[in-house]
């Protein structure tokens, strides 16, 4: 008789859970049999629901054999009509939050600890990326997603943060458009706005990187961490596609373009130790616009929205970007992933605040050019 009661009981208990479910955890549970996420009759099991300010958090214990499926995430955001995280650790945990991330955040000049910068803001908190930690960065997106505002952001960034150690030489293939006003700093040492002047900063780049690599062996060195040197030195590329030799250029032309491929891997390669950040930016990721040996080396990766998954792949090594919709929202990647909304910045916010490094002559910049390492062609 107690036997038959405490089954009743049971039933009774699970039949009223069942029926007064929240509205959220059945179409979570509907999902998975709509679109056959289980093994044979073993469905996910709901195990937690974790709360917090800005989300709730299911927790499933999946049968054996059955992991995360790239689909869950995309299909369970438009069931529910809310941002949605799937991730998996042994459990399978989604994450939904109750708002949408904004589509546009203010810069607000804020001084960051080290050599971090505010990348984006993420549905949890704003992303810093530690150049310090990650020293190589890529940039994908295509054309006006966001590029070089965010460009703009780091520079300006650590321009106010660190006006004293903070050097820049900016490869702007755009024709020197984006970032002419900006040569007249103090802290950027060289603009070059075409190939040969490119050829010309990157050769003095691989000069100092030399000089530095003697000067750390003899100091018994291997990394700029554990020395008391201050300075950064910064490589912006914006558009690395232009160094790509085109197949009508000549061959003396051609050996030019080889040149510059040669140091920007030799960049990524070699001078993160020395105290070198290069920050490789690209409208058309592909195996020839994105070398290999910078994609490697580069273990920040960072992509706007994307023409095709196959774009996306290479810039990320994962599909994604291509379904990224708003401007200045982008996926960024380290050992980790997050989706973010770049901080957005004015031009003319830039110029107000950063007027103050402007130097008229070039000989009063950090670390001035020596003439001899100023090389052109044609
Ligand atoms: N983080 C952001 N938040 C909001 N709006 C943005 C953001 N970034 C860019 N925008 C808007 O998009 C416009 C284009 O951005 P940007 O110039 O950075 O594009 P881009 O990717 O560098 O393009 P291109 O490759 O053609 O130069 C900006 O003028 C601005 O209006």
């Amino acid at each position: 008789m107690e036997i038959i009661t405490g089954a009743i009981i049971a039933c009774g208990a699970m039949y009223v859970a069942e029926k007064y479910e929240p509205l959220e955890t059945k179409k979570i549970k509907h999902t998975f049999r709509n679109i056959n996420y289980k093994v044979g009759d073993y469905e996910p099991k709901l195990i937690r629901i974790r709360r917090k300010e800005s989300w709730k958090e299911y927790i499933f214990n999946v049968p054996y054999g059955l992991i995360d499926d790239p689909k869950l995430q995309p299909i369970l955001a438009k069931t529910l009509h809310k941002p949605v995280h799937v991730y998996f650790d042994g459990k399978l945990h989604i994450r939904v939050y109750k708002q949408k991330l904004s589509n546009k955040i203010d810069y607000n000049w804020h001084i960051a600890d080290g050599w971090t910068v505010p990348i984006g803001q993420s549905q949890d908190k704003m992303i810093y990326h530690d150049f310090d930690k990650i020293p190589h960065m890529t940039v994908a997106g295509m054309t006006r997603q966001g590029k070089t505002v965010l460009l703009k952001l780091i520079l300006a960034h650590l321009i106010n943060n660190h006006p004293d150690d903070v050097q820049f030489n900016i490869i702007d293939l755009k024709g020197g458009l984006e970032f002419g006003w900006y040569d007249r700093l103090k802290q950027v040492k060289q603009v070059a706005s075409n190939v040969n002047e490119a050829y010309a900063l990157l050769s003095s780049v691989l000069k100092q990187i030399k000089s530095d690599m003697s000067r750390f062996k003899k100091g018994g060195y291997t990394n700029v961490l554990d020395t008391n040197i201050s300075t950064r030195k910064f490589i912006i590329i914006d558009e690395a596609a232009e160094l790509v030799p085109g197949s009508h250029l000549d061959k003396e032309e051609k050996k030019i373009y080889r040149y510059c491929q040669h140091a920007m891997s030799e960049i990524a390669r070699i001078a993160g130790a020395l105290g070198y950040r290069l920050i490789f930016c690209t409208q058309y990721p592909t195996a020839d616009t994105l070398p290999r040996q910078i994609k490697q080396n580069a273990d920040a990766k960072i992509s706007f929205r994307l023409p095709t998954e196959v774009a996306s792949r290479v810039a990320l090594d994962e599909q994604g970007a291509e379904r990224i919709t708003n401007i200045g929202r982008a996926i960024y990647r380290t050992h980790e992933k997050h989706l973010v909304q770049v901080p957005f910045i004015k031009d003319t916010d830039i110029k107000n605040k950063l007027k103050e490094w402007i130097v008229d002559d070039a000989n009063t910049k950090m670390d001035p050019t020596p003439r001899e390492n100023i090389v052109t062609f044609g």
